[in-house]
């Protein structure tokens, strides 16, 4: 097998943020970071920075799927994640792909940015349910997307731990239910269908978390491609997005972007001393 064909290779479905704190920008550069070549097919175009949303352009679900065709008949993926896919249509056309190519699919069932603002119809939440969720090996929905999904209230372990059952019962094969959005400790429910456990890592103090959800999930989609067990990519892109926070860069004024690069940085730096 020539090196070409053993490149890991994964693939983002998702929406532009022109700040490239999340969505594909940040996909990308988690899966380079990781040493996985990235795809990408763009849903929507966004206009955001670390303060909001100003605009958002969603992309007919005919483009959607000729550009997922395009990479997948020629260069093929490993693992694939959807972020933002703004309407109903899109998910439609995502799933029909999925099944189509028989993707490994991680989904963030993206609904708004950190900063509020909706980046998914609320008619389009039907879809995600119904349509998207039963084609994904690993899901991971914060607590307000846990609680959109299983119509719940969840603040506690305990009610994370209902949701990840609820939402397993929904057809996805493995959850995460994210705690980044509780005020303590940034504990994340897994659950495999059968067992729970606790993905736990210290809150790092800092606005700078604009694409945690984006970054874990896509590390995730990396690890799966480089070949790792999904309990064991889960927790490996736990690490990473820790990390990510923990070297954020500090732009902008608002929400800022996590750092993707670090190890490389402190490797360069490791050279010149
Ligand atoms: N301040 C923090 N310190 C450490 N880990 C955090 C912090 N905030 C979030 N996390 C972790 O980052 C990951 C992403 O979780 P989070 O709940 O922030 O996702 P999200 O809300 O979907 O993000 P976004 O919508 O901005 O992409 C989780 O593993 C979470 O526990
Ligand atoms: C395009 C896009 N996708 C996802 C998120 C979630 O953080 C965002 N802010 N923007």
């Amino acid at each position: 097998m020539s090196e070409e064909q053993r490149h890991p290779r994964a693939l983002t479905i998702a929406g532009s943020d022109s700040s490239a704190g999340a969505g594909i920008q940040a996909d990308l550069k988690t899966f380079a970071a990781l040493e996985v070549y990235g795809l990408s097919a763009i849903t929507a175009i966004t206009a955001q920075n670390t303060l909001g949303v100003r605009a958002a352009f969603e992309l007919p679900p005919e483009l959607v799927e000729a550009q997922i065709d395009a990479v997948l008949e020629d260069i093929g993926a490993d693992a694939a994640k959807t972020g933002m896919l703004a309407t109903a249509p899109i998910i439609e056309a995502v799933a029909r792909s999925v099944a189509r190519w028989q993707l490994r699919l991680v989904v963030d069932p993206v609904m708004a940015a950190k900063s509020g603002d909706p980046l998914l119809r609320p008619e389009a939440v039907a879809a995600l349910r119904g349509v998207l969720l039963p084609l994904a090996e690993v899901v991971t929905p914060n607590l307000p997307e846990a609680e959109m999904l299983t119509g719940r209230h969840i603040e506690t372990l305990e009610e994370m731990r209902e949701a990840a059952r609820a939402i397993h019962d929904l057809g996805a094969r493995h959850v995460v239910v994210k705690g980044g959005h509780r005020l303590d400790a940034p504990i994340d429910v897994y659950f495999d269908g059968t067992g729970f456990s606790e993905l736990r890592a210290e809150r790092i103090e800092t606005r700078h978390t604009h694409g945690t959800g984006c970054t874990f999930s896509a590390a995730i989609a990396a690890f799966l491609a480089r070949g790792l067990a999904v309990a064991e990519a889960v927790a490996e892109a736990k690490r990473y997005v820790t990390e990510a926070i923990r070297h954020a860069p500090g732009l902008g004024h608002g929400h800022g972007p996590t750092e993707h690069f670090w190890q490389w940085k402190q490797s360069k730096e490791a050279q010149t001393r």
